[in-house]
């Protein structure tokens, strides 16, 4: 059985990276004495039309070609209005046709994540507090000698499927507003300081995550759905997919595969992402994929053909294993599924990290997703980090919410921007492998 996890850590404050960059985010550090919620500082009104009127010229484009001396520090407000405010109608990837392109990044002034932070919570003045989540150390005997690879996985929930098509019932319509919603989805973002982000059901790619992780250090890859079910939805931001996202200063990318996984030789409408990075630190290499499977009851052999799909197209990238992979998805598959088994049975050796949370080792969280449709309730694990698991250890894992923090209502609400609870793990390359990865 899952049990809460008693050995509760700080990971955010012990987590020094000596030498790297990390994301300083004030206020949404743990307190000795944490509280169940995160409240948030008292923030500063709005700023009035010049600054949103700035932002008009940044997000599209001319932010690229901002220099220093055109854009002075001084006005650091007006620039990350500029960045936050919603401008561009990117109606369709067909807008971006390259996918893997992305602006670069000397063309970008950077971001204090600070400032950011600030930006959203002056638009979440209104909300209700965030929770409060905690890492749990996990960590084993083996010190590593360099910093962990902090690894988030969050389906994000597309703004088009959302607002058209989920059907959350118990939530308000006016808690999915966009303008608020990202600000929610980037200040979870901000407080876990992840190295690599993996992301499904996103469709604000190219008006939103990349122009703003790009200026916050990360390397960004978009591959949408070839027939995303956003495009059905009036008024949407095109389509949705998959997103990874990367810091720079951590990883030099070696590889990168967009694959439209099939299943029984048949092209579907899911995708993955699969990336080989090496550690600047380390000089060790290894894979990081993304995906999402298809969704639904009744799809359980498609869906298990598109991870036995999956799972091929990794065996070619790591060449048989040999360099460590994690796979982050919404495989949309309890565990107790053939495509789960596949994962957990596959000559790959990996583990699902969140396992790793349970008192014996053994048994997946009883949720990372909870909402309540037109059917009902309905509370899943859907979501997994999967991990070589000779190769990689998992240091520290952040712990999900519990019922009470999620609400009656569930999920997504005011509070909490998703359908889907963020995971997130911190990972560190064991010394010695034994044997096969
Ligand atoms: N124009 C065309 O020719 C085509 C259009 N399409 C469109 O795509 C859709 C199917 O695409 P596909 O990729 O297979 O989609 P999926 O069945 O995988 O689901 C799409 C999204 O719907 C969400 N979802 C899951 N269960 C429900 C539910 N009970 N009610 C509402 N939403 C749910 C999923 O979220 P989560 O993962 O979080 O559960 C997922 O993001 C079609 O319905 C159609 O709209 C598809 C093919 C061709
Ligand atoms: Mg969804």
């Amino acid at each position: 059985m899952y049990q809460s996890p008693r050995r509760l850590c700080s990971a955010l404050l012990q987590r020094d990276a000596p030498g790297l960059r990390r994301l300083p985010t004030p206020g949404l550090r743990r307190q000795s004495s944490p509280p169940a919620a995160v409240p948030r500082p008292a923030a500063a009104p709005r700023p009035a039309s010049p600054l949103l009127l700035a932002a008009a010229s940044a997000a599209s484009g001319a932010v690229r070609s901002c220099s220093r001396t055109a854009c002075s520090m001084g006005n650091g407000t007006s620039r990350l209005y500029s960045a936050l405010a919603k401008t561009l109608n990117s109606s369709s990837a067909s807008q971006h046709p390259e996918y893997l392109v992305s602006p670069d990044p000397e063309h970008l002034e950077p971001i204090d994540p600070k400032e950011l932070l600030e930006e959203c919570r002056a638009v979440l003045h209104t909300r209700p507090p965030r929770f409060q989540r905690d890492f749990v150390d996990l960590r084993t005997d083996c010190p590593s000698r360099h910093p962990p690879i902090r690894v988030m996985q969050w389906n994000i929930l597309a703004q088009a499927l959302g607002e058209g098509k989920d059907n959350f019932v118990q939530c308000p319509l006016e808690a999915l507003k966009w303008e608020e919603r990202k600000c929610l989805i980037l200040e979870e973002i901000l407080a876990y300081e992840p190295d690599i982000l993996c992301l499904q059901e996103v469709d604000h790619y190219f008006d939103t995550f990349q122009p703003l992780l790009s200026r916050l250090g990360y390397q960004g890859t978009f591959f949408p759905k070839p027939w995303s079910p956003c495009l059905d939805v009036e008024h949407n931001n095109g389509p949705d997919g998959c997103a990874l996202f990367f810091l720079q200063n951590r990883f030099k990318l070696v590889s990168s595969a967009n694959i439209r996984l099939t299943a029984m030789t048949l092209k579907t409408n899911q995708v993955a992402i699969a990336q080989t990075l090496e550690c600047k630190e380390s000089g060790r290499q290894f894979c990081i994929a993304v995906t999402h499977l298809k969704a639904r009851t009744g799809w359980e052999r498609f869906r298990s053909a598109q991870g036995c799909d999956l799972l091929q197209n990794l065996q070619n990238i790591t060449q048989g294993a040999k360099i460590p992979l994690i796979v982050c998805g919404d495989f949309n598959a309890e565990p107790t599924e053939e495509v789960y088994k596949h994962f957990a049975s596959s000559s790959l050796n990996l583990n699902s990290a969140y396992k790793l949370l349970s008192a014996d080792g053994q048994s997946e969280p009883p949720y990372t997703t909870w909402k309540i449709r037109t059917s009902g309730e309905c509370r899943h694990t859907l979501d997994y980090i999967w991990y070589s698991k000779h190769a990689l250890s998992v240091r520290s894992a952040l712990d999900l919410l519990t019922e009470e923090q999620i609400g009656p209502n569930r999920l997504p609400s005011f509070n909490y921007p998703s359908d889907h609870l963020s995971l997130v793990c911190d990972f560190s390359f064991n010394e010695e492998p034994d044997g096969l990865l």
